[in-house]
């Protein structure tokens, strides 16, 4: 049910924008709708706008990315074989002057241009615990070698440097035998600054830590020395000096351990503090453990590292830490106080929303002054309608989404479908029951996400990426090292990711999702012990084939360039990732700020699979385009569009595409070139091809913009506009039910009550990109109607933009003040 705009009420919107009701085409003009209509990127009057300027931009090429993929895997394969014996002083000296160096800025650290990480290359993880390894010496050691059945015993001996995405320091073992151990992906150190302090903190001089079957390469240079690799955090086991492990073992060498670094739990407490007001949350959740290290029973630590571990996300843990002292009897009500409201956000964050609403209001016994009790209950009931019922409040989220790469404060919803069987084999999603058009689906939030301003004067890291053998942006580099800090901070969540698809490389995931867990799920004890082996080359795997290009609600233009699909905010998101795709989806996604929103294009029958787009433009792409975006998942996709482009055959898309591209990179156009536009893409589809013509549709409805433009001056030219807009909509695959192009009121219209009349198109399936293009072409279509003063036809056809809007989520009664609102919901 759409419920209308009568015609008081299009009057009073009119009024409120001070727009003369004899010009309803003239609402476009006005500055406070032309500023909503931007901000959702309907494109204002047909004025198209030219590309802007270019960036530098060099991405690796194909080869380039094939070539070091060959040389890698080259070296890779090399035989066995000894490494040089280095000196202990010359290799301590040479990283710690080079750490002076770049720490004093006298060499510039890393350019911010961007260099290149390859990814997908072959890469270690131990999945032995330390008590079933066998100590090695460095003597003992080859490179080119996993030392499998093995752990080195090591400890740090000079001081930690960054080095792109990587750590380097030096260890030695217990002979006094030092070498340059390179660490990968280690969680919690952002990686596109130079933390210093962070990186002293989780590797002091005389930190100790076993690795679990280190793996040694040579570096390159004038004399090849060894360099341990270590390229899962998870390899990893720091060690206290009490461990079991160090039974009987003796050191060649005075142990190097910073006085400064000997502390007591208080000096902990005071350093995790200020770590924490200045915002290094893993630093202070470090300076916390270490202090409980030294004095297990300071709880007080305990409680504020449940703190660090909500800024972190680490929610678990939080828990864990808040509810230990919780249960302590000793603890002053302040104290408590303020374990039950870590406790209550840590449950809000597990999206446990009842038991924080409980928790919540169990501190209202405890004099809560500082802490808005009442806020959070009212938080809460709203995520609980959001996840229960699909009950959005959206205008308030596209308000909020318009803050780049701003987290919403949602719940996730999951519609009528579910995990189920594809027909064309596999996983796949599919309805539990009969849905219509325009409903909610899906609310998704992400596991891990990036933002492109993010990267804005930092070192940028790029990524070779040695599966798809494509170069990928900064924000397609950091979801890879974010989605495995998120692991270490919560190890339970390791077998939810991990049933993801991998690609063709990795065994097909078990058609359960969300999966049946193996074993009881590890819990973080340390921030810095990584508690799951983490197969670090899976996970870039998963990020390869599930990731998503953010698709933003507020920015519907999408990426016109390759530079801006290099540098596009990406983000992975769980049950999104079991959809299979089709370039003609059922479904229609977008972005809301981070949060991916789901909805249906068409009627559907319950069990019926549904697809979504994994292409990253909104706007229609081209049949070659959309092949090589698609190339890793599919070598060949099968959908209606697809399959009716590869009918028409090469040429004509080929013809089609180069229109398409002159259209969109055209600043102005006259009339008769937008005429002969739309005839080049018609005479370029085969006579067999059905009545859906994304190119045309867009050739159509560029020329129906400038028709009504021209309509201003020239009233004769309203049926045309209304007859090119009937055609553009119809060629965007919407069914068109009332085909009236005279402007003249008929007594048969008027005689009609408003019950009678329906919206001009059929609503049972919506076009699943371009949505914003047919929404202009319907709003051009009742500005016309207005103009000859039908305004029963201009209501219909507003009516159907505003189900077009529905459509994106977006309310009409947004770009409409004064229309009424209970449109925010379908
Ligand atoms: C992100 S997964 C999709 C869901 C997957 N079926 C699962 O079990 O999680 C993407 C993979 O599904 C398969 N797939 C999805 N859509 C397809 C299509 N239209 N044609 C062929 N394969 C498709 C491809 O193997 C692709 O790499």
């Amino acid at each position: 049910m759409h419920p209308g705009i009568n015609d008081r009420e299009m009057h009073q919107c009119l009024a409120a924008l001070g727009i003369p009701p004899e010009d309803i085409g003239g609402i476009m003009r006005r500055p406070r709708f032309i500023q909503k209509y931007t901000e959702i990127k309907l494109r204002d009057q047909g004025v198209r706008l030219s590309t802007p300027p270019q960036t530098r931009f060099q991405p690796k090429s194909k080869q380039e990315i094939e070539d070091d993929k060959k040389k890698y895997t080259a070296i890779r394969m090399l035989a066995p074989s000894p490494i040089l014996k280095i000196s202990r002083r010359a290799q301590i000296l040479n990283l710690d002057f080079d750490r002076a160096k770049r720490e004093s800025g006298l060499t510039r650290p890393i350019s911010l241009e961007g260099h290149y990480v390859e990814i997908g290359l072959s890469q270690d993880f131990s999945q032995t615990p330390l008590s079933g390894l066998r100590p090695i010496e460095i003597s003992r050691m080859q490179a080119h070698r996993t030392h499998k059945g093995y752990y080195l015993l090591c400890r740090v001996v000079s001081k930690a440097a960054p080095l792109g995405e990587n750590v380097f320091s030096t260890v030695e073992d217990p002979t006094g035998l030092v070498i340059s151990a390179c660490f990968n992906r280690l969680p919690g150190l952002a990686r596109t600054q130079e933390n210093w302090d962070e990186l002293d903190l989780v590797f002091p001089h005389g930190a100790l830590f076993a690795i679990r079957e280190p793996r040694v390469e040579a570096s390159t240079g004038a004399v090849p020395i060894g360099l341990l690799v270590v390229d899962s955090p998870s390899d990893i086991v720091w060690l206290k000096s009490s461990d079991p492990t160090l039974r009987g073992v003796t050191w060649s060498f005075p142990d190097p351990t910073n006085a400064t670094w000997r502390k007591t739990a208080n000096q902990w407490k005071s350093l995790g503090n200020s770590y924490f007001t200045s915002g290094k949350h893993f630093a202070s959740a470090i300076a916390y453990t270490k202090g409980l290290e030294v004095t297990p029973t300071a709880y007080l630590l305990t409680l504020n590292r449940a703190a660090s571990y909500l800024h972190l996300e680490y929610f678990r843990a939080a828990l864990t830490d808040a509810t230990t002292v919780s249960a302590l009897q000793d603890i002053s009500s302040d104290e408590k106080l303020k374990a039950l409201y870590r406790i209550a956000q840590a449950e809000y964050g597990l999206a446990r929303y009842e038991a924080a609403s409980h928790h919540f209001q169990e501190c209202l016994s405890l004099s809560p002054a500082y802490i808005p009790v009442e806020r959070w209950v009212a938080r809460c009931s709203q995520r609980i309608r959001e996840s229960g019922a699909g009950d959005y409040d959206w205008a308030h989220i596209l308000g909020e989404a318009h803050n780049t790469g701003k987290k919403l404060d949602v719940a996730e919803f999951t519609g009528p479908i579910k995990v189920g069987m594809s027909p064309r084999g596999g996983r796949g999603m599919v309805t539990t029951r009969d849905v219509k058009a325009g409903e909610l689906l899906l609310v998704s939030k992400p596991f891990t996400i990036a933002f492109p301003h993010e990267f804005v004067n930092t070192h940028r890291i790029l990524t070779a990426n040695c599966i798809t053998l494509q170069p990928e942006g900064p924000c397609r580099h950091a979801l890879i090292d974010r989605t495995v800090t998120k692991i270490a901070g919560n190890p339970e969540l390791y077998e939810l990711v991990t049933a993801l698809y991998a690609g063709p490389s990795f065994s097909a995931p078990s058609p359960d999702f969300p999966p049946v867990l193996s074993s009881p799920s590890a819990k973080l004890s340390n921030p810095l012990q990584v508690e799951v082996d983490i197969d670090t080359l899976l996970i870039e795997h998963i990020c390869t084939y599930n990731a998503f290009y953010l698709k933003d609600a507020t920015r519907l233009d999408g990426y016109s360039t390759d530079k801006e699909r290099f540098d596009a905010p990406s983000a992975l998101y769980l049950l999104p990732s079991l959809f299979n795709h089709a370039c003609s989806a059922n479904t229609i996604w977008y972005n809301f700020g981070d949060v991916m929103v789901v909805r249906a294009a068409k009627d559907l029958a319950e069990g019926e699979e549904l697809t979504l787009s994994y292409l990253a433009d909104p706007k229609h792409v081209p049949y070659a385009t959309r092949k090589t975006e698609l190339a890793k998942h599919m070598s060949q996709c099968d959908c209606e569009e697809c399959e009716a482009d590869r009918n028409d055959g090469e040429e004509f898309c080929g013809r089609r595409a180069f229109y398409l591209a002159r259209l969109r990179s055209m600043a102005e156009i006259s009339l008769d070139a937008a005429r002969t536009l739309v005839r080049s893409m018609e005479e370029n589809y085969a006579p067999s091809r059905g009545p859906i013509r994304p190119e045309s549709s867009q050739a159509r409805s560029n020329l129906v913009e400038i028709l009504a433009d021209a309509a201003r001056e020239l009233p004769s030219l309203g049926p045309e506009v209304i007859a090119e807009g009937i055609k553009a909509l119809e060629a965007a695959g919407i069914v068109v039910l009332d085909r009236t192009v005279s402007v003249e009121v008929s007594e048969v219209e008027l005689a009609k009550s408003e019950d009678e009349v329906g919206l001009p198109i059929r609503t049972s399936s919506a076009p699943t990109y371009d949505v914003d293009m047919c929404v202009r072409v319907m709003l051009r279509m009742a500005s016309v109607f207005h103009m000859g003063r039908d305004m029963k036809m201009a209501k219909r056809w507003l009516d159907a933009a505003r189900w077009g809007m529905l459509i994106l989520s977006i309310p009409l009664a947004l770009i409409l003040p004064g229309a009424d609102r209970s449109c925010s919901r379908v």
